[in-house]
């Protein structure tokens, strides 16, 4: 293996331990904890484990966690009253609806109904637009931490190549975003991009966020290229695993012989969302009781 490995894991225990230093000092000043609450609605099992490893976070850095399970077969009515009820109530600084939510529930218009004041998971169509024109507003935590890992291998990324695979809402688009206000040259390429690996191999940062499995190839790099992993996919299982294994959606094995740097799954950017979750969840909080927000938080 030629490429360095870039350790998600141990950026974001450094990054939830140093929210949790600054929250039990904002709890001091502010005479109270600041509040997560986060909405999950049925029973995904996916979404169970992201939900539970959210509040154990958010109590071990030293933060309140709000847990509201509904139904799957919850309304979109009562799922938006729940989250005005939750805009209103002042021990609650962050509001996060796990998302895919199931059904036919409208996401946009549930996350629509979200205080911005509140929105942690930076989706809202406001911190959309404050983040497109350069604004102060939440960014989504998965591109954050992306930007995070980059800025601590590469320090300026002025100038720099960057091809972004995937153009959602939560990842694609803010990333991209991301790229350009650290001055980057940024392509975001997706499924109707005539010859993808060419475009891919003129980049010196990589960010695959497609969710297909392996789909990125070791032939598809540049040299010494920095990747970065979003995809998190399960495989069927091999013949005497119970589980398939977890692979992001470049092909690790060949990549690693050919990148400069690169996020392995798991272990890279996921743990990186919850990290910056809290890291959002504490902004909030001094916004919310007028105090300044902790230098380079
Ligand atoms: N409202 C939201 N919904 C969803 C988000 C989000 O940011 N906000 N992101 C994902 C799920 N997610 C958090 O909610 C999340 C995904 C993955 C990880 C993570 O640490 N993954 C591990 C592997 C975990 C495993 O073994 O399965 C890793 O990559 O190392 C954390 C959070 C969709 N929904």
């Amino acid at each position: 293996m030629s490429a360095e490995l870039i350790d998600g894991k141990a950026f974001a225990a450094d990054l939830r331990k140093t929210v949790g230093r600054h929250a039990a000092a904002f709890a001091q000043k502010a005479g109270r904890k600041a509040g997560l609450a986060v909405v999950l609605v049925g029973a995904d099992a996916a979404s169970e484990v992201y939900v539970r490893s959210k509040g154990k976070a958010t109590i071990a850095a030293n933060m309140e966690s709000f847990e509201h399970r509904l139904r799957a077969d919850t309304s979109e009515a009562e799922l938006i009253a729940l989250v005005e009820k939750l805009n209103a109530d002042s021990a609650v600084d962050g509001i996060l609806v796990q998302l895919p939510l199931p059904g036919d529930l409208d996401e946009q218009a549930v996350i629509a109904a979200i205080d911005p004041g509140k929105d942690v998971d930076g989706f809202h169509v406001e911190s959309a637009g404050r983040l497109m024109v350069g604004r102060e507003g939440f960014v989504p935590c998965t591109p954050l931490g992306c930007i995070m890992l980059l800025k601590d291998r590469h320090g300026d990324l002025s100038g720099m190549e960057a091809v972004v695979i995937g153009r959602s809402n939560i990842v694609g688009k803010p990333m991209a975003q991301l790229l350009l206000d650290a001055n980057a040259t940024v392509t975001i390429a997706h499924s109707r991009t005539k010859d993808l690996p060419g475009v891919v191999r003129r980049a010196d940062i990589v960010v695959a966020a497609v969710g297909r499995a392996e789909m990125v190839k070791a032939d598809w790099l540049k040299p010494g290229a920095t990747v970065i992993d979003v995809g998190i996919n399960r495989l069927a299982p091999a013949e005497g695993e119970t589980k398939g294994r977890l692979v992001g959606d470049v092909d690790f094995d060949g990549a690693k012989e050919v990148a400069g740097a690169i996020t392995p799954v798991p272990g890279g950017v996921g743990p990186m969302t919850i990290a910056v979750l809290l890291r959002n969840t504490l902004v909030a909080a001094h916004q919310h009781e007028g105090l300044e927000p902790p230098e380079g938080l």
